[in-house]
Order: structure tokens, then C-alpha cells, then sequence
């Protein structure tokens, strides 16, 4: 049986070669993603076509999310990073502005002198360094270390209760936008998203480029988490970004707010990340510590459609042991039983129930597997967000479609041309599945397709035997 959770790898410079992504789908991979705060445009779309053309000839529908900046302060390149003690001064200062002591880097917010006061505390690389702003200019900031660490390039600032004037999406934003549109993003991720207004901004400016991908929302702050509800209903995706959200927030509050989200995800139907540290001490160790592999197992029993790798494998020693990793613990935990959040969705149409009927019968009939088809993929997301115990294998016309079901739990997406005969589909489907032992024969399968009718769409539940 497939793994249910998909993984999201994120890309960088201890992946960037050919063989590295091969050995990362071949690990598990179902998405890469592309911090848009790092990445260069020529190294996307080399990267881009390196996982297109690698997951063709392994027949697999990996997909590629860009994600975007978004209204975030991140400071500058440095030749070298800096060792700071306690006490050191250092300096945060504008482009245009000189350095005028020796710890000192620009930021790409020229607003921030703007927005903070002397004295507030600067959280700097999510959490690792903290500093005190000592004197505010015009032009420059001069902070004063209070925990020691060392600082690279373009390291993230938070400023944790401080709103910035920051528009939702920032003239990078829209460079970045156009570049994943251009590279035929499957999913696009804005970051500090506060509320549904800059989702619905997003995908709106999205569309104007000829964009059709997925729109996933980062939950990093406490607006955000106001504004929760709104926010799911407007996006495709939520991510739980906790690298940032446990920062804006007490960190004992994240597992409650983890858990209120993804539940409110469920209920509103709409699918979730859980994002971040999952696997940190890999970056340098070859083995997890038991609370990241209980970290990851929570992730999956409180059944999130995908988990995510950050740094574990942008910059990590050990990539592909990490996606092996995540593989073993998602596998394991999905046998023991999850939290049955399926429970919980508020269904409204018709067709939702229909889903719901077919999800039922195919956990009342032993060992039987659910198949869908779905032009667009709303069906076999409607399906995997009722949680059933059973795989789900989505038949789509189309690769883009598949790989927008690359991330959801439970589905496996095969391509298929849909004939005018829905029952030669059908057929066609139960041959490619049975040929290739993703079923054995004489397994019950509950179908649910809207082919039936050529003219008029029906929606339909068969039951067939394989
Ligand atoms: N495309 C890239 N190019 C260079 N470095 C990258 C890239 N993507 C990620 N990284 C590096 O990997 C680290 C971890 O990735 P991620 O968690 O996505 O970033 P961050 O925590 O900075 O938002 C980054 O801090 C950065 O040093
Ligand atoms: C995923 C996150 O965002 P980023 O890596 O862009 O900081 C996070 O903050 O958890």
C-alpha cells in the first residue's frame, strides 16, 4: 500500500543536482518546494526542469510549489557569516546606507527603521538570536546582541506583535509570481498571510499572469489566526509555518494552535501542511532525536495531507535519509490509527454526499480500495478530505491534475485519457491498476466517477471487482 501523508522536500544547495532530486523522489518525495527567499530565477527553472523531465521517466507526478517571500524582513548577503557574542554590536542599516561599525548588513525592508521603536527585541533566524535595538536612525538600526549565534545570509527578523507596513504581496512577490507562473507552478505559497483579502489578491494576480496552480496559505501569525476561518475558505491549502508562528506566538500555545487548525481545516474542507522542524537535528545528524520522530507522528495522526522538510534537505548533510525517514515514521503511524478528523467536515452539496456515501461504503467492505475519477481533482480531494481508512486512486486526464493531487492525503493520481464510453474508462483504469500490482485481483473497489453520462453529469457509486 502507498504511504497516505505526502512529503514536501524543499530544495537548495545540498540538493542541487540531478542525481540528489532522483534519490529524493525515489526516497518519497511527492512536492518540491522553492524558498522564493533564496532562490535565483535561472537555478528555478533549471530546477524545474530537471523535476519534470526526471519524474516523466519515472512515470510520477511529483509537483513544485513556489514559495513566495511574502511581507517578510530578512537581512542581506555577507562575504562571511558573523560570529556574534553577547554584548556585541550590530548593525541592521538600509541599501543605500554605509557600514559604520564592523557587524553590520542591509535588510530588504527599507520601512523597518519606520515601524519599530528603540528597545524592542529582534528575534533573528526563527529563534536562534536574540537582540535589543539600541538606537533607531534614519537609516540605520544598532542593536545589541543578548545570545550569542552566528548570523549568514538573508536570515529572517521577526518582531514578534509588530504589524509592518509591508503590502500582502511585495514588488518581489511579484517578480516571483510571474517566474512560477512561468515554470508552471502546481502550487504557490503566500507567506504572513493575515487575511483572506491578500489570498484572494494573490490568486487574482496569479490568474491575471495565466496561472492556474493551487493557492496554499502560511499561517505564521497571530492575525492569521484570527482570521482563520476566512483564510481557509479562500485558499486550496493551509501550511502550519511553525518556524515563524512559534515565534509570534508562546511556543507552548503552537501544538494547540496546530491542532485547532488543522481540525478547522478539516471541518471547512480544505487541505494541510504541517510545516518545519520536523527533522532539525538531521540537519547534521544521520538519526532523528525520539521527539522529532514523535513530532512527525503527531503531524500524522492528526491525519495533515503533507509533511515538510526545510533545511533537512536545502542545506542538510543527510536529504534523502530524512525523506526515508519521514517514509518509515508516516507508513508506521498511518497503520496504527489516526484521529478521525474525516468526522468533522461540514458537507453541503449533493455531491459531497454522494462522496461521503462512497467513502462509508468503501470502509464497510474488507480490504476494498476507493477509485476516482476527476477532470479537475475536486472530486478526489472532496474524497480524501472525508478521511476514509481506504486508498484512494484518482484517474485524471491530464498530468497538471495529478499533480495537484500530489499533495493529499491518501490519493494516488494516475494519468488517463477519459473515452466517451465511461465504462471502457473504468475498465481501462481497473487493467493500468491491476497491471502495474497496485491491486490484486479480486479486490473490491468502490468507484465513484461523474462520467456516466456523456450529455448530463452523474454523479455514481459502482461497486466492481478487480
Ligand atoms: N534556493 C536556495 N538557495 C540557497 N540557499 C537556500 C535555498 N533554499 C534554501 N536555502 C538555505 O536553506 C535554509 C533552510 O531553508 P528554509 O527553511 O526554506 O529557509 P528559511 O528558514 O531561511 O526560511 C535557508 O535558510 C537557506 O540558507
Ligand atoms: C515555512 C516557514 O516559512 P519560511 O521557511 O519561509 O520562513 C516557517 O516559518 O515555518
Amino acid at each position: 500500500m502507498f504511504r497516505k501523508t505526502s512529503i514536501i522536500s524543499t530544495l537548495g544547495p545540498a540538493t542541487f543536482s540531478y542525481e540528489a532530486i532522483s534519490d529524493l523522489i525515489d526516497a518519497g518525495v511527492n512536492v518540491f518546494r522553492m524558498n522564493m527567499s533564496h532562490a535565483q530565477h535561472d537555478k528555478c527553472r533549471e530546477l524545474v526542469q530537471w523535476i519534470r523531465e526526471i519524474s516523466e521517466n519515472k512515470n510520477k507526478h511529483t509537483a513544485i510549489l513556489f514559495d513566495l517571500q511574502g511581507p517578510s524582513i530578512r537581512t542581506g548577503d555577507l562575504e562571511a557569516p558573523y560570529e556574534l557574542n553577547t554584548g556585541d554590536k550590530f548593525e541592521i542599516r538600509r541599501q543605500s546606507a554605509d557600514a559604520t561599525i564592523p557587524f553590520s548588513t542591509t535588510v530588504n525592508y527599507e520601512g523597518m527603521m519606520d515601524d519599530v521603536e528603540a528597545g524592542a527585541t529582534l528575534v533573528v533566524d526563527n529563534g536562534t538570536m536574540l537582540m535589543r535595538i539600541e538606537e533607531k536612525h534614519d537609516d540605520r538600526l544598532i542593536c545589541e546582541v543578548l545570545t550569542p549565534g552566528s548570523i549568514g545570509n538573508r536570515r529572517h527578523i521577526n518582531l514578534p506583535g509588530t504589524r509592518l507596513n509591508l503590502p500582502a504581496l511585495t514588488e518581489k512577490d511579484h517578480k516571483d509570481l510571474a517566474l512560477a507562473v512561468e515554470c508552471g507552478a502546481d502550487y504557490i505559497a503566500g507567506s504572513f498571510v493575515r487575511d483572506a483579502a491578500h489570498v484572494v489578491e494573490l490568486r487574482s494576480e496569479m490568474e491575471k499572469l495565466g496561472g492556474s496552480a493551487d493557492i496554499v496559505s502560511k499561517i505564521e501569525d497571530q492575525e492569521a489566526i484570527k482570521n482563520i476561518d476566512d483564510i481557509i475558505l479562500a485558499s486550496d491549502i493551509i501550511m502550519i509555518a511553525r518556524g515563524d508562528l512559534g515565534i509570534e506566538v508562546h511556543v507552548e500555545e503552537l501544538p494547540i494552535i496546530q491542532r485547532r487548525i488543522t481540525k478547522r481545516c478539516h471541518a471547512l474542507g480544505r487541505r494541510v501542511i504541517v510545516a518545519t522542524h520536523m527533522l532539525e537535528s538531521m540537519i547534521t545528524n544521520p538519526t532523528p532525536t525520539r521527539a522529532e520522530v514523535t513530532d512527525v507522528s503527531n503531524a500524522v495522526f492528526e491525519e495533515a495531507d503533507a509533511i515538510m522538510l526545510s533545511g533537512e534537505t536545502a542545506t542538510g548533510d543527510y536529504p534523502t535519509r530524512c525523506v526515508e525517514t519521514f517514509d518509515r515514521i508516516a507508513r508506521r503511524i498511518e497503520q496504527s490509527g489516526s484521529i478521525g478528523n474525516g468526522a468533522l467536515a461540514e458537507l453541503e452539496t449533493d455531491k459531497q454526499k454522494v462522496i461521503l456515501a462512497a467513502t462509508k461504503l468503501v470502509d464497510s467492505l474488507p480490504n476494498a480500495e476507493l477509485v476516482v475519477f476527476t477532470r479537475r481533482g475536486v472530486m478526489a480531494v472532496q474524497a480524501a478530505l472525508l478521511r476514509p481508512n481506504a486508498p484512494i486512486h484518482a484517474f485524471a486526464p491530464d498530468a497538471a491534475t495529478c499533480r495537484r493531487l500530489a499533495l493529499g492525503r491518501g490519493i494516488e493520481p494516475y494519468t488517463l485519457p477519459f473515452s466517451d464510453a465511461p465504462i471502457e474508462t473504468i475498465n481501462s483504469a481497473v487493467d493500468y491498476l491491476k497491471e502495474n500490482n497496485s491491486i490484486k485481483p479480486g479486490t473490491p473497489l468502490v468507484v465513484l466517477s461523474d462520467t456516466l453520462n456523456k450529455d448530463k453529469k452523474l454523479d455514481s457509486i459502482l461497486v466492481i471487482y478487480a
